[in-house]
């Protein structure tokens, strides 16, 4: 495709917030900068396109951003612009500003809107994987993926703590609704009895077989990790269905909830961010529009967004092997 002029760029969040969407912005907009481009701030994700949240960014919005985590543009939810006409007001508040182009950095669902976008309006957009779930292909990993990875085992760590001194059966509830990226890597990574994702069954007399065989084997402890959108229901309904098969067992659950989601993003998430951040603005003006930017093998890939969106990234089996294993 070719060029098209960009002179104005606007930048927005969306979906939920993830660590390292700070650095991200900061990184697109010292970027803008860098190739003389006026940069954009639309506030609140697709709600600030609609209600016309958008300000010049200037330097000193992006002082001391990139440790921070949640998002200083804010985010949001948009129902409105899953409408024709919410998009439409959209669009008018965007050429009222002149602005020629769009970097977006959220979801599976924010992607989707940007590719909508485009499609309708023509207007330029990039999107970069912005969120904790790790549920988009074209990247090895999301931005917010692995900070919410190592807060998630942080606190795993701290139950065992006291799930071993009161040898209780915890059962903790990580987030990933769709996806159990999260469980499986924090499973794997706090040496989790087992691990319950929404995209695989786990039979519940499985779960229980394998409980009846490690306390057996006198495990120290036995933490199970639960997905929050898990095929029989999250935390609190598997512990009340095992509780009925091992009435004997002193079972607590723990849900992690909205605390992944905040925290200073790793250093990995910052390089993923800062890396990502610049090729949005190259990909734009190279004239590549409707991708994602995702770092692969630790290149910089542009994968178009309607591919990058596609239910198709799962949770790799390998790594269930090596969970199975490690926990038997
Ligand atoms: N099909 C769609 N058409 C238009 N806009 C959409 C569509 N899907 C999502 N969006 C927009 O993107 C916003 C964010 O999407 P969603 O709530 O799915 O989060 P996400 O970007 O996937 O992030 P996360 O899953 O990490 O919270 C929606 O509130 C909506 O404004
Ligand atoms: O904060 P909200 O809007 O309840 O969204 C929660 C969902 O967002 C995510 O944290 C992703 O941003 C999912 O893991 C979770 O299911
Ligand atoms: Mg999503």
């Amino acid at each position: 495709m070719e060029a098209k002029t960009i002179k104005k760029i606007g930048v927005l969040t969306s979906g939920g917030d993830s660590p390292g969407m700070n650095a991200a912005i900061r990184a697109v907009v010292r970027a803008g900068f860098y190739y003389d481009i006026e940069m954009y701030g639309i506030y609140r994700g697709y709600e600030g396109m609609i209600s016309n949240d958008i300000k010049k960014l200037e330097s000193k919005h992006i002082t001391h951003v990139l440790e921070r985590g949640g998002t200083f543009l804010k985010s949001a939810r948009s129902a409105e612009f899953r409408t024709p006409e919410g998009r439409q007001i959209a669009y008018n508040n965007l050429k009222s500003h002149g602005i020629d182009a769009l970097v977006v950095i959220g979801g599976d669902g924010s992607l989707t809107g940007a590719h909508l976008f485009y499609k309708e309006f023509g207007v330029p957009a990039i999107g970069l994987p912005g969120t904790i779930d790790n549920d988009l292909s074209g990247t090895d990993s999301t931005i917010g993926f692995d900070t919410a990875c190592n807060t998630a085992i942080e606190a795993i760590d701290k139950i065992r703590d006291t799930a071993t001194s009161h040898d209780r059966l915890f059962f903790v509830e990580v987030m990933g609704r769709d996806a159990g990226f999260i469980a499986i890597n924090a499973g794997i990574g706090s040496a989790a009895a087992a691990i319950l994702i929404p995209e695989k069954k786990m039979p519940i007399e499985h779960l229980v077989d394998k409980l009846r065989i490690r306390t057996k084997a006198k495990k120290a402890s036995n933490i199970v990790i639960v997905a929050e959108g898990g095929k029989s229901g999250g935390a609190t309904e598997i512990a009340a269905l095992v509780s009925k098969h091992l009435p004997y067992y002193d079972i607590k659950v723990t849900i992690l909830g909205h605390l992944q989601r905040g925290g200073s993003p790793s250093s990995y998430d910052r390089l993923l961010a800062s890396k990502l951040g610049v090729s949005a603005i190259e990909g734009l003006l190279q004239g590549k529009y409707d991708v994602m930017a995702g770092l692969i093998n630790n290149k910089v890939v542009y994968t178009p967004i309607k591919k990058a969106i596609v239910d198709d990234k799962s949770v790799d089996e390998d790594d269930f092997r090596v969970a199975k294993i490690l926990s038997t």
